[in-house]
């Protein structure tokens, strides 16, 4: 069956130079799909294409599809608000916004729409909840976000996220800046997550990508290599440039 979630021979060029080239990949639901390659593969480009985020930078064009429902996120009727209430993201550096711990999550909520006091209350905690948040901050909801560690600071961001309600979350490296409790607090989370969600990671850490990833998709030079379940391109892979990246012997 075809996932929900799917890129059919999606093309990203930055003016002419063509960062990701022809790639058909699927997500499917409630699982974690782990993008991985070397520096300038173009990971982080199809990751933003993936919700849109791509729009921001002028000299960006795609060529291809990326189906979300049946619906093709691209076309000129969609709306990219909506669009990204459905597919949350969560960049490298933690980056709350200079607003209290509750008002970073309440956010996005009273921006479309919910207005109820009792029904905020009631998303900021689950939301803090679901990112492993709340006990940490329930009592200090309205002290500035930025008085939170680094890592309590991704966990407020991925809660942003979830305050919304999306079906899918993309994550840009999440954990690359955190220390090692944090990072392996981000990646439980993951795996929590995944019960509700489509995830899709990019990470440099070989070891995370094996440990949190149900589903492993190779790039090399903006094309994709190879791709599959995790245990088996770990184990053993098909492609040699495959073998030769996830052993550390090179990129
Ligand atoms: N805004 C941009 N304008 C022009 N070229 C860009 C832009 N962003 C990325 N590129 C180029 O596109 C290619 C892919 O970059 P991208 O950041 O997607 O790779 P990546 O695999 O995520 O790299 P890294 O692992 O280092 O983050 C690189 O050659 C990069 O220089």
């Amino acid at each position: 069956m075809e996932s929900t979630f799917r890129t059919e021979n999606l093309s990203v060029f930055y003016g002419k130079y063509e960062a990701v080239k022809n790639i058909s990949l699927d997500f499917p639901d409630q699982s974690v799909t782990a993008l991985i390659g070397p520096s300038g593969c173009g990971k982080s480009t199809f990751l933003r294409s993936l919700n849109r985020m791509n729009d921001e930078i002028s000299q960006a064009t795609i060529k291809g599809k990326i189906w979300i429902e049946g619906q093709d996120i691209n076309a000129p009727d969609t709306d990219v608000i909506k669009l990204r209430q459905k597919i949350g993201m969560v960049w490298q550096k933690p980056n709350p916004f200079y607003k209290s711990i509750y008002e970073n999550i309440a956010f996005g909520p009273k921006y479309h729409g919910i207005k109820n006091k009792s029904m905020l209350d009631e998303i900021v905690e689950s939301s803090l909840r679901k990112a492993a948040l709340w006990d940490e901050v329930k009592d200090r909801l309205k002290q500035s976000a930025l008085s939170l560690s680094g890592g309590q600071q991704q966990r407020l961001c991925i809660a942003r996220a979830l305050s919304v309600n999306p079906g899918i979350l993309l994550l840009d490296e999440p954990a690359s800046a955190l220390d090692p409790v944090s990072t392996s607090k981000v990646e439980e989370l993951i795996i929590e997550l995944k019960r509700e969600l489509s995830i899709v990671i990019v990470t440099h850490n070989m070891q995370q990508a094996a440990r949190i990833s149900d589903y492993t998709a190779y790039f090399y030079l903006g094309t994709l290599m190879e791709h599959g379940d995790t245990e088996l391109i770990f184990t053993n892979p098909v492609n040699a440039t495959t073998q030769e990246y996830i052993s550390g012997r090179f990129g």
